[in-house]
């Protein structure tokens, strides 16, 4: 990218909101991306995609030139449905429904700590910097994607909250699941996250940590705009 690009974008504020799964950063940053008029960036629906695309390809998971071939091949769309809801397009199919599985959860996750894959898909994630503003929801972008963002958040809440909203969340889908299995799921995620060489799962030291076990959707957004508006004083 020419430096005058680089620095076009790096003008556009952004606000990343990291934290592990089911601590709400899809639901909050569509929420906090509405009220402040700024673009979206789901981050895990990448990795989703990638893994998603993988397994249609049949590759194997613990074959990591593989993988990266997928990653730099695999194309990842997002489109808005007429109800606003938005639906992420892999390699030409609508896959929103099977991203949002465990199954696919627990690919991503496996896939994302190869470094490559996540090189691969650093540029793609950066090209969401566009004016007026950006959220952007992940693992690390506040620690690797922007991290000059000027607004950084890490959400966080207790594992059996989290699963518990996972529960229900899938639980409305008509998704068959048990609350101990996802509880198991996520404890096994979050450790692979964490653990990981590159791009853990950590807040970055600017980041403003809001715990939201026993916070209602609401509150949570009001505390997030709270620390935008807070950056901007
Ligand atoms: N503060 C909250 N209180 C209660 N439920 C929440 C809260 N934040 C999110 N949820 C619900 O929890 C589920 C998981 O949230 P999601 O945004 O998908 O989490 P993440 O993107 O961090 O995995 C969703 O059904 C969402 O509506
Ligand atoms: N920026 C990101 C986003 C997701 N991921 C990986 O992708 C997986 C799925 O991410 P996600 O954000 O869709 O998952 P949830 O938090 O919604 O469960 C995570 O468990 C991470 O391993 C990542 O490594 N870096």
């Amino acid at each position: 990218m020419p430096d005058s690009v680089n620095a076009q974008a790096s003008a556009v504020p952004v606000l990343t909101i990291d934290g592990p799964s089911g601590a709400g950063k899809g639901t909050i940053s569509r929420l906090v991306a509405a009220r402040l008029g700024w673009h979206y960036l789901d981050s895990g629906a990448l990795y989703r995609g990638v893994g998603v695309a993988a397994g249609w390809a049949g590759l194997d998971l613990a074959d990591p030139g593989a993988l990266i071939r997928c990653a730099f091949d695999a194309h990842i769309g997002f489109e808005e449905d007429a109800a606003g809801e938005l639906r992420v397009i892999v390699n030409g199919v609508d896959a929103t429904d099977e991203l949002r599985t465990e199954t696919a959860g627990a690919a991503a996750s496996a896939i994302a700590a190869v470094p490559e894959v996540r090189a691969a898909l650093r540029e793609r994630q950066r090209a969401f910097r566009r004016p007026p503003g950006l959220v952007a929801d992940g693992r690390d972008m506040g620690t690797v994607i922007f991290p000059d963002a000027l607004h950084k958040v890490f959400l966080t809440a207790s594992p059996e909250e989290r699963a518990d909203r996972r529960y229900k969340q899938l639980k409305d889908k008509g998704v068959s699941v048990t609350l101990d299995d996802l509880l198991r799921e996520i404890l096994a995620r979050d450790a692979r996250d964490a653990n990981r060489a590159v791009a853990p799962l950590r807040p970055a030291e600017d980041a403003v940590c809001i715990d939201t076990t026993g916070l209602g959707i609401d509150a949570v957004v009001e505390r997030v705009l709270a620390v935008v508006s807070a950056a901007r004083a």
